[in-house]
């Protein structure tokens, strides 16, 4: 396994998980990378290592450029475990390396994970000189742990950004140019919504600070390296942040004998007909992680659930659940579902749904099991009024 080299002496050593589908519940239906990079100066750095399992790739990789046990510093930009699990397999390789890691949060979770290692912490605008390069270091707590920080080397012009403007993408190309700009901005996109959409208001403050940089790379710890589109990933990544879509609308719902699907259907056709751009999602088929990405432009969420056992459906719940995890702002939303007898899963629903923090704008629509063509006529009435 070779390394690849991404500037005179900058080389990628990371790891390829071709077949991972599930990263800690998210789907990753193209797989993923840990990218670790290393840089060959005076003092030989490593930023970031790879998930534990791969550390082989990741020494075979680096070994294809230098000897392992020549690495000086291994900077770990954050702690989670996909960055770090190959640590314990590098201090074994590099014995001389000083990991430096971000103060506090980085030398707590590390000491955590791995015990009393030869860590230096370091803060914001600390700085490490590595020979003809420095590399200085910004902290950016809760994006998306509190240890989280990244590494900028001036002399380059290269944010090393960790897991901020990452994908999950699995290719043997690197650069954002030698692959489907499309495929790469969609699952920027889905990382976004599902990693870091809840800490929009850091995303934004780090954001002005990158803005300002003028940047010629930003190589994350996943997915491949920006240097051709810049400007695309970061405008996306402005609007995502701002958190204000405009229109749009999505309608989610789960169902047992379709009353509930019936009802869905018509309230997606309802914002069509009304000119607005509508998903339909069924839980039964789409997964959580691969709905929320829309939700990032979209300013309409209805929620569905006929009422099973007193209670809404469990992947309604679920879906409810991580959506108030991810806490999109400035939505407008409102419930629906059908019933036998109870309906209190309409209830419920819309209770998750202002929990959410989002305004409910329009009465829960309850119907009793199967919708006439009555009801379907009145839910249209319903929610085209919400555009008069
Ligand atoms: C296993 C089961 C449990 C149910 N429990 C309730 C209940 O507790 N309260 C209620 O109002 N209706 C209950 N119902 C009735 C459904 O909510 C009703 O049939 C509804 O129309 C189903 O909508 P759907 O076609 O979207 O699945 C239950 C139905 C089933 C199959």
């Amino acid at each position: 396994m070779r390394a690849t080299e991404i500037r005179e002496g900058i080389y990628w050593v990371g790891a390829i998980d071709w077949h991972i589908r599930n990263f800690h519940g998210y789907t990753t239906n193209r797989g993923a990378t840990y990218n670790a990079y290393l840089i060959l100066d005076e003092k030989v750095t490593l930023i970031d290592t790879v998930k534990e399992g791969f550390s082989g790739e990741l020494l075979e990789r680096i070994s294809d450029v230098i000897d392992p046990a020549k690495i000086d510093y291994i900077i770990s930009n954050h702690v989670e475990m996909d960055h770090s699990g190959a640590l314990p397999a590098m201090v074994r390789a590099c014995p001389n390396a000083t990991i430096i890691t971000s103060a506090p949060s980085g030398l707590k979770g590390l000491s955590a994970h791995y015990g009393n290692l030869n860590y230096k912490p370091m803060k914001t605008g600390d700085s490490l000189n590595i020979g003809r390069r420095n590399l200085t270091f910004v902290t950016t707590p809760m994006l998306h742990w509190p240890d989280n920080m990244v590494t900028y080397c001036p002399e380059e012009r290269i944010l090393f950004s960790n897991d901020a403007f990452g994908q999950h993408y699995a290719t043997s190309e690197r650069f954002d140019d030698q692959t489907d700009l499309a495929v790469a901005m969609e699952e920027a996109k889905k990382y976004y919504a599902n990693i870091v959409m809840c800490y929009g208001r850091q995303a934004a403050a780090a954001w002005n600070v990158v803005h300002e940089l003028g940047l010629d790379m930003i190589a994350p710890s996943h997915g491949i390296i920006w240097r051709s589109h810049i400007d695309t990933i970061m405008d996306a990544y402005k609007r995502w942040s701002a958190n204000e879509p405009e229109s749009g609308a999505m309608v989610v719902f789960d169902s047992m004998w379709h009353s509930t699907e019936m009802m869905a259907k018509t309230i997606a056709e309802a914002f069509a007909d009304k000119g607005v751009s509508v998903k339909l999602y069924d839980l039964k088929n789409t997964h959580r992680s691969e709905i929320v990405p829309e939700i990032l432009e979209r300013k309409y969420i209805a929620v569905g659930s006929p009422t099973l056992n007193n209670q809404m459906m469990p992947e309604v719940a679920a879906f409810l659940c991580y959506l108030k995890g991810l806490s999109p702002k400035n939505r407008k939303a409102f419930a629906f579902g059908s019933y036998g007898w109870g309906g209190q899963s309409i209830g419920q629903v819309e209770d998750e749904l202002k929990a959410c923090g989002f305004e409910i704008c329009l009465d829960k629509i309850r119907v009793n099991y199967i919708p006439k063509k009555e009801d379907l006529k009145a839910i249209t009435e319903q929610v085209e009024r919400l555009f008069d």
